[in-house]
Parts: C-alpha cells; sequence; structure tokens
C-alpha cells in the first residue's frame, strides 16, 4: 500500500524533512510513527498526502508514484485518503451531520446516498444519536469522533491522523484510539503520527521512529 524508497525532502530553505528513509506498509496495516519534534513525523504524511514532492528516492501510494503524478492527479488521489487533525477542524455553523456531508457534498453524490454514508460513519464512531446536534453541544472526545467519521465518509483505503489524541486527557485519547482499531479491522490502512509513547506502548502495534528525518526504529511499540 505504502512504499518510501530511500526518499528525502529537502525543504527550499535548505531544512531537511526526511533524509532518504525507506520503509513498506501493506494494506490492511495499523501503524504508528513517532518522534520527536522536528523528527519528520508531518513532512512524512505531507508526502503521502502530496502536498509535498520527494525531492529523491521513490514514493508509491497504492501503485501511484508521487514523484511522479500530476497536479491534476491529485484531488483522485486524495479521495483514496482520509485525514483527522490535532484540533479537528469542525464547522461551528453546521451541524455534525452537515460537517461529515460536506466531503461527499463535494464529490457530488445524491441526498440519499450522502444521507447513507453519513449514517454509517456516525454509527461507526458510535455518535448515531448525535447528527442533528452541533458541534458546540458535544464533547471534546466527541468532536474528535466527529472528526474521525469525516475522515472516513467517503470510505478512504488509508487513514492518516495527525497527533489525532494531542488535546485528550489519557482515558479519552485510548478510546479514540481504540475507534481507529476498530475502522482498521474493517480493512482501512491506519497510520497515526504521535508522541504519546506510553499510549501507543500499550497499543501493541508497529511503530516507526524518526529522528532528525531518519528512521531509527521499526518494530512492535511496547518491545
Ligand atoms: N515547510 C517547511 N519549510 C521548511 N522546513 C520545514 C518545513 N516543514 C518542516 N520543515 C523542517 O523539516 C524538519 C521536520 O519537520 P516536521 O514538521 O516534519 O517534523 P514533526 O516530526 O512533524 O514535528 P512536530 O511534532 O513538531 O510537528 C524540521 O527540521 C522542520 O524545521
Amino acid at each position: 500500500m505504502i512504499r518510501f524508497e530511500q526518499v528525502a525532502k529537502r525543504y527550499p530553505n535548505g531544512h531537511v524533512g526526511l533524509h532518504e528513509l525507506s520503509f513498506r506498509a501493506r494494506r490492511g496495516e495499523f501503524l504508528f510513527v513517532t518522534g520527536h519534534s522536528g523528527a519528520g513525523k508531518s513532512t512524512l504524511l505531507r508526502l503521502l498526502l502530496a502536498m509535498e514532492r520527494p525531492t529523491s528516492g521513490k514514493l508509491l501510494l497504492a501503485g501511484q508514484d508521487l514523484g511522479q503524478i500530476s497536479n491534476a492527479q491529485i484531488p483522485f488521489l486524495r479521495r483514496q485518503i482520509g485525514v483527522v487533525f490535532q484540533n479537528h477542524q469542525l464547522l461551528f455553523d453546521r451541524t455534525v451531520f452537515n460537517n461529515i456531508a460536506l466531503p461527499l457534498q463535494i464529490l457530488g453524490l445524491s441526498k440519499p446516498e450522502i444521507a447513507k454514508r453519513v449514517d454509517s460513519a456516525l454509527e461507526r464512531v458510535a455518535l448515531s444519536d448525535k447528527g442533528e446536534l452541533y458541534p458546540a453541544d458535544l464533547s471534546t472526545g466527541q468532536q474528535q469522533r466527529v472528526g474521525i467519521a469525516r475522515a472516513i465518509v467517503h470510505q478512504p483505503a488509508l487513514l492518516l491522523a495527525d497527533e489525532p489524541t494531542g488535546n485528550l486527557d489519557p482515558r479519552l485519547a485510548a478510546e479514540i484510539m481504540g475507534v481507529f482499531e476498530d475502522i482498521n479491522r474493517l480493512g482501512t490502512t491506519v497510520l497515526i503520527a504521535s508522541h504519546d509513547l506510553a499510549l501507543i506502548a500499550r497499543m501493541r502495534h508497529r511503530m516507526l521512529t524518526l529522528q532528525r528525518g531518519r528512521l531509527i526504529g521499526d518494530g512492535e511499540a511496547g518491545q
């Protein structure tokens, strides 16, 4: 599903985001990317989203070469990916239902199809009864669940998350990680960038450790 072959990213100002990073992830895997601030986690995610291009090396996502794809192909690439942010970026003047529906409205799906998919996404994050509420009516953990529902509503093959539990207390953070595991069990590949080592260690998934743009560890967390 994901293949980094000696991928390097050097920013125009000379900063190096990644140094010749190589790893592969299979379809259906659950993996964490961890490392201190500046280690290259966000760079890795931005490369997968084609927000940045590799400076050298080869990066393949579902068989597509992200160093070579044209700008016109990028929207099609992003339809295969869902993204969860730390501050979920919900629209507070829209209901929960309409927040989740937004990506499907942009894709031009019919109203009945949108309703069906939003209901299914709400069910997957255990918020079926909250669709008509507004984000301000929800707790922080519930708001993050809405962010996850919005990220999976177009049924992406790959779900990326950048510090998705950064604002949550340990109990809620563990709960949100459980939601990611449920989604993964249904076949979605999940890649989460996080520096919460205590939480990651309890989850026993694959963990890639970056340090100053280099891969210094690849194995099961907590080992
Ligand atoms: N847009 C950019 N322009 C220039 N340098 C950048 C840019 N983005 C990241 N960098 C540099 O690349 C390196 C890796 O940064 P990156 O944001 O990928 O790390 P990170 O692990 O996500 O850090 P954090 O946990 O703080 O978000 C850092 O040295 C950073 O200064």
